[in-house]
Order: C-alpha cells, then sequence, then structure tokens
C-alpha cells in the first residue's frame, strides 16, 4: 500500500509518521512545496526505524508528484494553520487555492486514489477537493470528527478518572464552533455518560469540546498536531486494512438526514472503498434544530467558495 501526504508542516509530518511507526502503508510519500523541507522530514522518519522497528519506507520530494504516482489514499494537510484570533474560515482564500492545486496534481498521477481532506476550513475545502478532483463521495472525505470526538473522550476521561479506552463517542456537523456533540449516544464502558455525569458538568466538557481548537491555538500560537495527525492515520488505517471502522467522517450528504448536497461529520463506514456506508441516526428535535444550524453556517461558506471560484 502506498499512502501520499501532502503538506509535511506539523500535521502532515506527524501523519507521516504515525503511518510509518505502526506499519499501515508500505511507502509513506510526503509532499511540500518548501525546498527540501518533505525530504528532510522524511529522511528523519527514515532514519528512527531502526530505533522503533518498522519498515515502512518514507520518501520525501518538492513538489514532484510523479513521486506519488498510482497512491492508494492521499491525505491533504497543504495549507496555513490559523493563528490566534483567527477562525477557521478566515484560512479560505489561502486554503481554497493551495487544496485545488494540490488536487488537482493528485488526481493526475494517482486517478484511483482516496482522498482524505485535513486543512481548514476543514468541510468547504473538503467540497473543493470534490469539486476539483470530480471523484465520488465515496472517495473524498474530511478529517474531523475523530479528532472532536477524541477531544471530547480525554476530557470526559480525565473528569471520570476513567481509562480513554473505555469511552465510546460520536460528534456530528461542521467542524467548528456549531458541531453537535450527542451525549445520548456516549457510552463508559457500555454505560450512559449520563448516569456517570452531572449535567452542568457533561455541558461544560461538550462547550470545551466545541472550542477545542481554539484553546490549543491560543496556547501555542498555531493548531494542534499530534491529535489531528493520529486521526488522519487512523482513518487511512481504516482503508488500507478494510477495516470496517465507523468513525465521524466530513462527507458530502445526499439526502440523508433530509439534507442534500452540504459536505457534514456524520457517522461512517470507513473501509477499501472509502466511504461504505452513511449511517443515519434518528436524532431527537433538540439535536436535528444543532445539525440545522451548523448545516447552515458550513453551506454559507461553500456558497462564499462558489462565489470566489466564480470570480477568480
Ligand atoms: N481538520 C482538522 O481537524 C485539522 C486541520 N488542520 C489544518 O491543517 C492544515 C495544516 O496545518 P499544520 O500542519 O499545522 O500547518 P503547517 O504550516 O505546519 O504545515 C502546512 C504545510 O503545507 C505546506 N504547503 C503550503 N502550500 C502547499 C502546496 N501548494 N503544496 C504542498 N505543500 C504546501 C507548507 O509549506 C507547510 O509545510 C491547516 O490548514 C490547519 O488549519 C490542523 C489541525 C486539525
Ligand atoms: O483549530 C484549528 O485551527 C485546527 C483544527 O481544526 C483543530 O485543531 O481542531
Amino acid at each position: 500500500m502506498k499512502v501520499t501526504v501532502v503538506g509535511a508542516g506539523n500535521v502532515g509530518a506527524t501523519c507521516a509518521d504515525v503511518l510509518a511507526y505502526r506499519e499501515i502503508a508500505n511507502e509513506v510519500v510526503l509532499v511540500d512545496i518548501k525546498e527540501g523541507f518533505a525530504e528532510g522530514k522524511a529522511l528523519d522518519i527514515w532514519q528512527k526505524s531502526p530505533i522503533n522497528l518498522y519498515d515502512t519506507r518514507t520518501v520525501g520530494v518538492t513538489n514532484d508528484y510523479s513521486r506519488t504516482a498510482d497512491s492508494d489514499v492521499v491525505v491533504i494537510t497543504s495549507g496555513l494553520p490559523r493563528k490566534p484570533g483567527m477562525s477557521r474560515d478566515d484560512l479560505i482564500s489561502t486554503n481554497a487555492g493551495i487544496v485545488k492545486s494540490v488536487t488537482e496534481n493528485v488526481v493526475k498521477h494517482s486517478p484511483n486514489a482516496i482522498i482524505i481532506v485535513v486543512s481548514n476550513p476543514l468541510d468547504v475545502m473538503t467540497y473543493q477537493a470534490h469539486l476539483t478532483s470530480k471523484l465520488p463521495r465515496t472517495k473524498v472525505m474530511g478529517m474531523a470528527g475523530i479528532l472532536d470526538t477524541a477531544r471530547y473522550r480525554a476530557f470526559l476521561a480525565e473528569a471520570l478518572n476513567v481509562s480513554p479506552k473505555d469511552i465510546q463517542a460520536v460528534l456530528m456537523g461542521g467542524h467548528g464552533d456549531t458541531m453537535v456533540p450527542l451525549p445520548r449516544y456516549t457510552t463508559v464502558g457500555g454505560i450512559p455518560v449520563t448516569e456517570l455525569i452531572e449535567e452542568d458538568k457533561l455541558n461544560a466538557i461538550i462547550e470545551r469540546t466545541k472550542t477545542g481548537g481554539g484553546e490549543l491555538v491560543k496556547l501555542m500560537g498555531t493548531s494542534a498536531w499530534y491529535a489531528p495527525g493520529s486521526a488522519a492515520a487512523q482513518m487511512v488505517e481504516a482503508i488500507v486494512r478494510d477495516q470496517r471502522r465507523v468513525f465521524p467522517v466530513c462527507v458530502k450528504l445526499e439526502g440523508e438526514y433530509g439534507i442534500d448536497g452540504v459536505y457534514l461529520g456524520v457517522p461512517v463506514i470507513l473501509g477499501k472503498n472509502g466511504i461504505e456506508k452513511v449511517i443515519e441516526l434518528q436524532l431527537n428535535d433538540e439535536e436535528k434544530q444543532l445539525l440545522e444550524e451548523s448545516r447552515g453556517h458550513v453551506k454559507e461558506v461553500m456558497d462564499a467558495l462558489d462565489k470566489m471560484s466564480a470570480n477568480a
């Protein structure tokens, strides 16, 4: 299995490292626009192989997509991260151009690849990759839900003083402050979370999760990479090993949840064909309302992208 990661910055290099040390792919090709940057990161990861004991080959290239040819999966992390005071949507004009040109190069050399977008604003950059690649929705998706859910699970594990491994949860909606946590679908070792934690504490954790990305931007001056890179690698693993994992993933909805043509995070089954199935939960009225607000926000930014493209 061959995996390409475009963007050898914080998230891309972390993703490549996880793919390598967990031997998720035989070969990982890192691509960056900065001369020598991907080559250096790939060499560093390869030089770690005798220490951490893995066989995955990592190769870096500066904008040379011929080396990425026939990749099975491509992860797109190229683009600016936000700085304190910015929203993810503020990145749209710069990152849309980057994601567009990267996707053109990717599909030219790997027409059968499954594409996982990470660049922000996530839902709309996934839409951009879909517009450019013209691939079916099963093969163009975005990473956000695994990350958002991981934050929620980590906060809950801390509050309950239990292992994060025992917390199962799902979040839906856009990757932003309008994301929709679903406490009804959160369990701790099979026990509904609502039986283990007071409502006000749970609500505080939900609010912290919604702004979890911003919390890290404030602390570090740039956005997170360990959890995002690992989350993208987990999606790659589900695809290349045909694991049929159930994850929240950003996908184009085609009628599910009464929504058509908008990219939003929903639970899916992820396997060798990409999105094997979109799972439709029976939401209650409050959850439906929150999802509708999230849909409205993402659609506004999708429309802004369409306007930008028409004026380009
Ligand atoms: N979906 C999610 O949950 C998350 C998304 N992100 C997003 O991922 C993106 C990357 O974040 P970081 O890795 O922290 O940024 P970074 O600045 O460390 O790395 C980005 C890399 O992209 C490269 N790049 C820019 N234009 C390129 C092009 N045309 N072709 C190839 N490479 C190009 C840059 O040279 C840089 O090395 C940002 O847009 C960030 O907002 C970050 C964390 C989580
Ligand atoms: O917050 C950001 O800008 C990066 C991101 O999407 C996240 O860490 O959730």
